[in-house]
C-alpha cells in the first residue's frame, strides 16, 4: 500500500464543445465514484473558490497511480501535482 496526496487543478477550455464538456465531467464523475467504491481512491475534497481539488489515493505503487491519472477523462485538462506520503513517526494510532 503506497499513500499519494494530489492536488488537481482544472482548466477546461472556454471553447470546448458544451456537450463534450458536459459528457466528460459525467465520465469523470462516474470513474472517481467508481475509485472511491473500490477505496483507491480515498479522500476527494474541493478547495473552496477553485476549481481544484485535493485528493488521497491509496494504490501499489506510483505505475498504478500514473496509469489511474492519466485515465482520468479530465486528465487532458488538468494540472496534477503529487505528493508520495509517508507514516510520521510521531502518530499515535496504528
Ligand atoms: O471536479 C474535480 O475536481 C475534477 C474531478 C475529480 C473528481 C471529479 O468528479 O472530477
Amino acid at each position: 500500500m503506497a499513500l499519494f496526496h494530489v492536488r488537481m487543478d482544472v482548466h477546461i477550455p472556454r471553447d470546448l464543445d458544451p456537450q463534450v464538456r458536459e459528457d466528460t465531467i459525467a465520465r469523470e464523475k462516474a470513474y472517481s465514484q467508481e475509485l472511491q467504491r473500490s477505496g483507491t481512491w480515498r479522500e476527494l475534497w474541493r478547495i473552496v473558490g477553485q476549481y481544484s481539488n485535493i485528493s488521497i489515493f491509496d494504490v501499489e505503487s506510483g505505475d498504478e497511480l500514473h496509469e489511474l491519472l492519466s485515465g482520468l477523462p479530465l486528465f487532458p485538462y488538468m494540472d496534477i501535482e503529487v505528493m508520495a506520503l509517508t507514516r510520521h513517526p510521531s502518530r499515535i494510532d496504528d
